[in-house]
């Protein structure tokens, strides 16, 4: 097993909020593991640091072998696709995939591929602005892929989405998949969890780790336990 991704103890403290508190993991080539949490846990913050983007108070993480706080080597291994919207608003479809070919080393082959893959061809002359959910993450998607990364992070790649965009960025990740690559996700609804091959569910800065049938059970567990409490029906 080859370790595409190792944290260790990682720490990280968000106005004044200790929301990771000792995050330890090890994400191996061709694995997919998810950050499964409620809203506000701490996905996203986790999700940043193992990217390599945001500083942390303390631990160490590790990308490909390289220290992501001494050098940006992995870089050009590593696909993004991030809550936050990071395409040029302003620009066409079409004008991002090459401005984002060309920064990133992006060819043509795989370009038009992905634009195949994800069928983006009716979208290619829209503002990014302009589009939906949907559209926007199989964008998204095109643009974290275009440089031919070994490894994808992807936070919510799928949420809040219609089932026809669902369904495109689903085979176009099963695909990258085949093909050798590692993904880590950031999810928060139950239905993706069958997709991966683990689970680590982030609560109270720490995580337990869970495969997708285990990660249901234990919910299902906290549903039952939470509806003892309150004295709600649970059938
Ligand atoms: N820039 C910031 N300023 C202040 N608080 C922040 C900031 N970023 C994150 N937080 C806080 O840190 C905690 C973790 O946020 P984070 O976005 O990582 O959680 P999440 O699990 O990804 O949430 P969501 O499910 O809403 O995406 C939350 O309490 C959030 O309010």
């Amino acid at each position: 097993m080859q370790p595409v991704i190792v944290a260790n103890d990682v720490v990280q403290v968000v106005t004044k909020k200790t929301v990771l508190n000792g995050i330890s993991l090890q994400v191996n080539r061709g694995e997919t593991l998810g950050i499964f949490g409620t809203k506000g846990t701490g996905k996203t913050t986790l999700l940043h640091i193992l990217a390599g983007l945001d500083r942390f108070k303390s631990g160490t993480v590790e990308i490909l072998g390289y220290d992501v706080r001494k050098s940006d080597k992995y870089k050009g291994q590593l696909g993004l696709v991030t809550q936050e919207k990071s395409l040029f608003q302003e620009l066409k479809v079409a004008e991002n995939l090459d401005f984002i070919a060309t920064l990133r080393g992006g060819n043509r082959t795989v370009l038009e591929r992905l634009v195949t893959q994800l069928k983006l061809q009716e979208l290619l002359a829209e503002p990014v602005s302009t589009l939906d959910n949907g559209l926007y993450q199989r964008v998204a998607l095109a643009c974290a892929l275009l440089h031919q990364p070994t490894v994808l992070i992807a936070d919510e790649l799928i949420k809040d989405i219609d089932l026809a965009s669902r369904h495109l960025i689903l085979l176009t990740i099963r695909q990258f998949l085949q093909e050798g690559g590692t993904l880590v996700c950031g999810f928060s609804n139950l239905d993706y969890a069958h997709q991966l091959n683990r689970v680590a569910w982030l609560a109270d800065g720490t995580l337990n780790f869970y495969s997708p049938a285990e990660l249901e059970a234990e919910w299902q567990r906290q549903i039952r336990e939470y509806a003892g409490l309150s004295g709600e029906r649970h059938d």
